[in-house]
């Protein structure tokens, strides 16, 4: 359990935030830029000196109210920038001893092969780092961070500096991360994709403040802080693979509140967990279950919220079980099919992209 109370005043702007987080899995950091989420890092890592107070699995990294205070170096914290801040001198493997070497040997829990292994740095161990790609070089500063047995990994938009190849090619590497470790990661995105791929936990912020947070499902959903502009808008939906259709290249992914059909996944197997992104533009809502369509993704669903998002446009949440989906529809259909909320519709779901 982490638990960080952070004040911050500057001339123009002022942090309050008051974070708790599970002690595992990736709480995505969102929101606009400048609304304060380096500030909350940095105030964490103890970079930057916030009032309040930080409490990581029961040790107190900071608590102004007993005059408790852990300079950076005692904080057991792993932090990995926009940048991979390498030494340029030193090959891939010293650059990863200084991580572990900084680390007393009672608190090392991830073994250097396993940092090695996880990030898949094996056959780079030999090389200057000023020979890396750019996604070589970040995958190692991640393993370094690593190497050092965090209580807490700090990841400042990792992939920010990278191209959209180079992050195609370290995502994977984040996903197995935090299926293998235990170790709770905060993770700073101006992505929602990323997001939505990477993260169980989201905490929206605004101009300092916490505006909404909880499970990333649920808070992709909310209409009332849009992760993003509207056209944008998507929501998340979590589910097992269930068959896998030869023929028609087609698995069905099933989930609180029916199946869906998507393409390239063979390579899954039965029982596999998914992610799937919806967005609120591809899905549009019926009265009946059309017969004639070419849209094989349909959900039998409930309007519970209604609201116009833009001139001409409107935002319907619909239930489908437990699963909560985004509509975008215009207003002139809200109008001709009497759309409210308590109707039952068929959802049909043009397009679904599979994410991890
Ligand atoms: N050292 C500083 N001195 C004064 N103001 C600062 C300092 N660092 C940041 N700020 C200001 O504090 C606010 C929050 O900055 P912060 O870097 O935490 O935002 P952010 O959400 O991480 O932004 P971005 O997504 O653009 O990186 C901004 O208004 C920024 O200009």
């Amino acid at each position: 359990m982490i638990e960080a109370q952070l004040h911050v005043k500057r001339a123009d702007f002022t942090l309050n935030v008051h974070l708790q987080l599970a002690g595992h899995g990736i709480t995505a950091l969102f929101g606009p830029s400048g609304c304060g989420k380096t500030t909350c890092l940095r105030a964490i890592a103890g970079l930057e000196r916030a009032q309040g107070r930080v409490m990581v699995n029961g040790q107190i990294w900071q608590d102004d109210a007993t005059q408790q205070w852990l300079p950076t170096h005692q904080r057991a914290l792993g932090y990995v920038f926009q940048e991979a801040s390498l030494f340029p001198h030193l090959g891939t493997r010293a650059n990863l001893e200084y991580g572990l070497k900084r680390t007393p040997v009672a608190r090392r829990k991830v073994a250097l092969e396993q940092a090695v292994e996880l990030l898949g740095l094996s056959h780079l161990m030999d090389r200057s780092v000023q020979t890396l790609s750019g996604g070589e070089r970040q995958r190692v500063a991640i393993a370094r961070a690593l190497a050092t047995s965090p209580q807490l990994l700090l990841m400042d938009e990792p992939l920010s500096a990278l191209d959209a190849a180079r992050k195609a090619e370290v995502l994977p590497y984040l996903e197995r991360l935090q299926r293998s470790l235990e170790i709770p990661v905060l993770y700073v995105s101006h992505s929602q994709d990323e997001v939505a791929r990477l993260a169980h936990h989201v905490v929206l912020l605004q101009a300092g403040s916490v505006v909404t947070q909880g499970s990333t499902a649920s808070t992709m959903a909310q209409r009332d802080h849009p992760m993003g502009p509207a056209a944008d808008a998507a929501s998340l939906v979590q589910g097992h693979i269930t068959a896998y259709d030869a023929q028609d290249h087609l698995s069905t992914v099933t989930f609180e509140g029916g199946e869906l059909f998507i393409s390239g996944a063979s390579q899954r197997t039965t029982g596999e967990p998914v992610r799937l992104r919806v967005l609120a533009r591809d899905v549009s809502v019926a009265l009946q279950s059309p017969t004639c369509s070419s849209i094989l993704n349909r959900l039998s669903a409930r309007i519970t919220a209604l609201r116009e998002d833009s001139p001409g446009h409107a935002m319907l949440t619909l239930q489908a079980g437990n699963t909560t989906l985004l509509a975008r529809v215009s207003a002139r259909s809200v109008r001709e099919l009497n759309l409210h909320e308590g109707l039952s519709v068929v959802a049909q779901i043009k397009s679904v992209a599979l994410l991890d």
